[in-house]
């Protein structure tokens, strides 16, 4: 309720008056309707019958069917804008989170199990929750005033049908339970499901999905995993319209004894006749509204249960955050970074990936990391940019403690570009704009970005340059290559005013030379910043100032291409490998 009264609380106020306007209608129509025939009926024949109470009576039941019907299309006009606003606030809150989570949280599959339950639950949960209270809050109305009608008449009726109507709800409210907990314990088969879904159907995997034949066995598997889900949903139904069957009987039971015994006072000419059509028709209404408030109490209960999935996502807590008065970046860096006995472990991973690593990093330095797959180097560029925390060891940049340094200085301060950099299906400008925000519609800087990167040349050919939207999933998009893609991403890099600049791998798809010359105008363009680059191509490799070179979770060797190759340890024995294979 709290979350609706948030997104919007006018159009919440006005849907529970206007339902609770309409919900009294029923009871005063039956009381109006019993007047008129009762008038009628004493007035049988009469031929001096005054004609004005009559005429009052007919007249307040036109008003009321008027009344009615304007009520209920106000109510639609209603609850479609409280609907389109309450959708629109959960799913923003819900991306809002994301956005703000940890990267550690994008990397653990118990996350997206969360994330997904809390976007099925939280894009129609919510508005159904709320839709079903108005509902439940009108027919409770409605019933409590059918129910002060028939009270009148024998005040036993009521606990004979709330008695009658109890089995009824006890089964609602516990398939319900059962239907939510099946489809909870099948998230995760449900987002295997839903990837062989994307993969059948993203361009990325086209290709591969052909080449290899592999989308016969992929559906296989998805109508699998979905017939499996529909068994097990079907027997619940069957379980559940079997018992609703039964309780629904004895529901109508209910129902009938009270009828019977109007029927018997209406013989007995206790009641008169205006009576009896109130009463009967009281009956009859109160007999649709019954059901219709047991089954919307389930209802409820089960779309909370899917609610409570949405405030669980909502409730995940980053663990990479501000400390309470965190202290600014320092501009410019004096003394230089330094990295001491660094310990990292992965959330969930049973051994370090980094073990007490120590180097210490000068202002305006470039360092090339070095290492087999595996070995740890983006890793510690993660650490960097704090995308996770050390679990011990200290990173400090002129002697400040990353952690102390507000998280978004350290990122306007800290330019990255990783080897899988994003490829937004946006235009060339927002992706070489999003290098740097503030500067994003700086037409000249990012000409300038891409001229150094060489991405000028493919925008050249783009039919509307800098506005064509790249990627072919929207209308007018165009595929680049993947070396054109990188060009673009680092044009992207060039964006950026950081001190501190970070390049892991995001050049592999150029040819050796191109990168080469990538990195040596990427070196004079950042002269005087600091800089830690990630290749495996050892002739870019030798441009930076120092090597560090990374084996089994450790640094070991630090130090210029000469004397690391003076020192004949791993480094030396990697560039000889590649060096030969290239005079081969
Ligand atoms: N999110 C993660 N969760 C758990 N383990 C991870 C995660 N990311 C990487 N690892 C593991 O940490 C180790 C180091 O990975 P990292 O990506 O830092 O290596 P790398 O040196 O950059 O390798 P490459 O040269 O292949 O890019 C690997 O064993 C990898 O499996």
């Amino acid at each position: 309720m709290r979350l609706v009264w948030q997104a919007t609380p006018l159009y919440l106020f006005l849907s529970l008056a206007i339902t609770g306007l309409q919900s009294v209608i029923p009871a005063v129509m039956l009381l109006v309707n019993k007047r008129i025939i009762d008038l009628v009926i004493a007035n049988w024949g009469n031929a001096n019958f005054i004609w004005q109470p009559l005429i009052v009576l007919v007249a307040i039941r036109f008003g009321i069917s008027l009344l009615g019907a304007v009520l209920n299309q106000t109510n639609l006009y209603v609850g479609q804008i409280f609907n389109d606003r309450l959708m629109l606030y959960t799913k923003y809150i819900l991306l809002e989170k994301s956005v703000q989570l940890d990267l550690a949280h994008f990397e653990s599959s118990e996350f997206y199990d969360t994330l997904s339950r809390a976007q099925d639950s939280g894009s129609n949960y919510p508005v159904r929750v709320i839709q079903t209270l108005t509902g439940l809050f009108g027919q409770s109305i409605t019933l409590i005033s059918l129910l002060g009608l028939l009270f009148k008449f024998n005040w036993a009726i009521v606990p004979l049908l709330f008695f009658t109507a109890l089995p009824a709800f006890w089964t609602s409210i516990v398939y319900s339970g059962k239907r939510f907990w099946m489809t909870r314990m099948e998230t995760e088969s449900g987002r295997l499901s839903d990837y062989i879904q994307r993969v059948l159907t993203n361009p990325n995997f086209a290709k591969e999905v052909r080449l290899f034949n592999l989308g016969e066995h992929l559906l296989g598997k998805w109508s699998d995993i979905r017939t499996d889900f529909n068994g097990k949903s079907a027997a619940i139904a069957f379980q559940y319209a079997k018992m609703r069957g039964l309780s629904g009987m004895l529901v109508n039971s209910g129902f009938y004894i009270a009828y019977g015994w109007t029927l018997i006072q209406a013989i007995a000419g206790k009641i008169s006749v205006g009576d009896f059509t109130m009463y009967t028709g009281a009956f009859s209404q109160a007999q649709q509204v019954l059901p219709a408030i047991l089954e919307n109490i389930a209802k409820i209960y089960e779309n909370n249960l899917y609610v409570s999935q949405y405030f669980e996502f909502l409730d995940l807590k980053p663990e990479v955050i501000n400390i309470p008065r965190p202290r600014p970046f320092p501009n410019p860096i004096k003394q230089g970074l330094s990295i001491k006995n660094v310990t990292f472990t992965y959330p969930g991973a049973t051994k370090p990936t980094l073990r007490n690593l120590s180097v210490d990093i000068k202002p305006g330095e470039s360092i090339a990391l070095v290492g087999l797959n595996g070995a740890g180097k983006t890793t510690l560029l993660k650490l960097l940019a704090r995308l996770y925390d050390v679990d011990s060891g200290t990173i400090t940049i002129d002697g400040i403690p990353l952690q102390e340094i507000k998280l978004s200085e350290l990122h306007t301060n800290i330019g990255v570009l990783n080897q899988d950099f994003a490829r937004y299906q946006l235009s060339a400008k927002d992706n070489i704009g999003f290098g740097n925000l503030k500067e994003r519609d700086n037409q000249p800087r990012i000409e300038q970005a891409a001229q150094d990167s060489g991405a000028d040349r493919v925008v050249e050919d783009l039919a509307e340059s800098y506005e064509t939207r790249l990627g072919k999933m929207f209308k007018g998009g165009v595929d680049l290559s993947g070396g054109q893609w990188q060009k673009i991403g680092m044009a992207r890099a060039f964006m950026t005013d950081a001190p501190i600049l970070i390049l892991d791998e995001p050049t592999a798809a150029l040819d050796a030379i191109a990168e080469y010359e990538l990195f040596e105008k990427f070196r004079t363009l950042t002269a005087g910043k600091m800089t830690f680059f990630v290749s495996h191509r050892f002739s870019t490799v030798q441009l930076a100032d120092r090597i560090v070179v990374l084996e089994n979770s450790q640094i070991i060797e630090v130090g210029s291409h000469p004397q690391l190759m003076a020192k004949n340890g791993l480094y030396a024995e990697m560039f000889s490998l590649q060096a030969s294979s290239y005079k081969i």
